[in-house]
């Protein structure tokens, strides 16, 4: 069997190059590269589908055909389609055209297709519905994120909705993810909650039934635990202990260096609100005391001098995070490492954890949630939001297997870290409930298989979804009519 992985962003190189380091690189790539491999281990030929990228700030991404050094049955085809630069995910939408054109002209040449699509995100499911039409291969569509949960998130109000839309796009997104819903045999989702949560959000009215159980599956994603297990101590952990040391002696007070540490590891997106971390930490004198907060960064040797030079909303988030550190007084207390790979960091979250620190993920809304589980695959306790797919993945309704917090209010979130900082006892036993969660339950073998089941059953029934592809642009006035305009809505709408 031949099975089609659609990601249009680009960037899968056998160097995983600039994973996080930029806003569009993150858990999606680590995701679609772990489920591919998987089945590919599994016998399946994999093509994942990806934009070439010619951009000397971005190096790496030139070639046509790539592959993953030891990994047989995949191949990695980049697409040529929007010009040759690196471009944001959000400026991708007017060339999809080009790309699903693209993935067409390529199999015609090597005159076979595939069996089978799954698309990734927005404009990878938007990709599929278009070569559903010319290839009439079915497709499944992963969202990973949903843009109506991001409008939610940055807090949209008919004031600001325009300058949200100049920077995100939702005026193409929000249709495009209509269409994907609407258009693929299964919506493949992490948790319940992503099914019947954010897919319920009002802006998707009558493109999705969350109540149709044929359309949807619930596949959790894995960690690799071969990268993220606990208790090492080889040669490689003293190399990121000279890295850690070298950059504590850089930032924290040198009666600090052996405090405990609160690490957060996330992307320098907003949604992830980092600041709320630094506040919530800053407020609380007993926090001040008894921990350090370190700030896990990439591409960058001294985030204290270089963030003027970021561009873009991590720039802004990082800004934001210094000013806060220092209107505050605490520079002494928060340190920043800079790691290359997610080797460096299971190796840091190791050396944490041998320590007595906690990892910390207040993001105000987090759809699935990777880097809580393989930091407690590497045996650090985890206070994380209660917000999405965390309350899932930490909790089975009786237990929970991290400490859950209402991202919103510092007091919370600052009582949640007190309460593993300040109690050895509580902070083994949440170590030991992460350990034992992510065990047997989170593999990324178990995602292959979940993708197969699904896959063979469709192939073997056939997918019966009635095509309803519109355009992926609409005005800004029906935009805001969608999603403040709640309840005016008709099922049967056009968007
Ligand atoms: O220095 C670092 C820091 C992080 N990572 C990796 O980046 C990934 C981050 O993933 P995640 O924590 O899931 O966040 P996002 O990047 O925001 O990923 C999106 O896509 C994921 C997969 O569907 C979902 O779990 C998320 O909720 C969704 O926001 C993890 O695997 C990390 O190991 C690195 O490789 N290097
Ligand atoms: O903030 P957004 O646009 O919802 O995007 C989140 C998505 O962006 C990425 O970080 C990069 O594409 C994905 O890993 C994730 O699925």
């Amino acid at each position: 069997m031949r099975i089609a992985f659609l990601n249009p962003q680009g960037n899968f190189d056998p160097e995983d190059r600039y994973w996080t380091e930029h806003p569009d690189f993150g858990g999606q790539l680590v995701y679609v590269k772990e489920v591919a491999q998987a089945m590919a281990r599994q016998g399946i030929k994999v093509d994942i589908f990806t934009r070439r990228i010619v951009d000397p700030d971005w190096p790496g991404f030139e070639s046509h055909i790539d592959y993953y050094p030891g990994v047989e049955n995949l191949r990695i085809i980049r697409i040529s389609f929007g010009g040759e630069k690196f471009l944001r995910k959000e400026d991708l939408w007017p060339h999809i055209d080009e790309y699903v054109n693209g993935i067409c002209k390529y199999y015609q040449e090597k005159n076979c297709k595939p069996d089978f699509i799954t698309t990734h995100y927005g404009d990878g499911g938007l990709a599929g519905a278009l070569l559903k039409e010319k290839l009439g291969v079915p497709f499944t569509f992963t969202a990973h994120s949903l843009g109506a949960q991001k409008l939610d998130k940055l807090g949209a109000t008919p004031e600001n909705i325009r300058e949200l839309n100049d920077i995100y796009h939702f005026t193409n997104r929000i249709p495009a993810e209509r269409i994907c819903m609407s258009n693929s045999a299964v919506n493949i989702v992490s948790t319940r909650m992503e099914r019947f949560k954010q897919y319920s959000h009002h802006v998707y009215r009558g493109a999705i039934d969350v109540e149709d159980d044929k359309r949807f599956a619930v596949i959790p994603p894995g960690v690799n635990t071969k990268i993220f297990y606990p208790d090492c101590a080889g040669k490689c952990e003293q190399n990121i202990e000279k890295k850690i040391k070298t950059s504590f002696h850089r930032d924290l007070n040198p009666e600090r260096l052996d405090f405990p540490c609160i690490i957060a590891s996330s992307r320098l997106d907003p949604k992830k609100n980092h600041i709320g971390l630094v506040r919530a930490y800053a407020g609380n004198q007993k926090l001040l005391e008894k921990a350090n907060l370190c700030i896990i960064v990439r591409g960058m040797e001294n985030p204290w001098q270089e963030y003027t030079r970021l561009e873009g909303v991590e720039g802004q988030v990082l800004a934001q995070i210094i000013r806060t550190i220092e209107k505050k007084g605490i520079r002494g207390n928060v340190c920043f490492i800079n790691l290359e790979s997610q080797k460096e960091l299971a190796e840091c979250y190791r050396y944490f954890a041998k320590k007595g620190g906690i990892f910390a993920l207040t993001a105000l809304y987090e759809p699935f949630g990777l880097a809580p589980l393989e930091a407690a695959a590497c045996g650090l306790p985890v206070v994380v939001t209660r917000n999405g797919g965390p309350s899932e993945s930490f909790s089975d309704g009786k237990q929970e297997f991290a400490v859950l917090i209402n991202p919103e209010s510092e007091k919370e979130i600052a009582e949640g870290l007190l309460r593993l900082i300040d109690n050895h006892k509580e902070w083994q036993k949440i170590r030991q409930a992460g350990l034992e969660r992510i065990k047997n339950r989170y593999t990324w073998d178990k995602t292959a298989s979940g993708y197969l089941e699904v896959i063979e059953r469709l192939l073997e029934n056939g997918e019966h979804v009635e095509r309803k592809i519109t355009g992926w642009e609409i005005s800004l006035k029906r935009l805001s009519e969608l999603y403040f305009g709640e309840g005016k809505i008709n099922d049967s709408d056009e968007v």
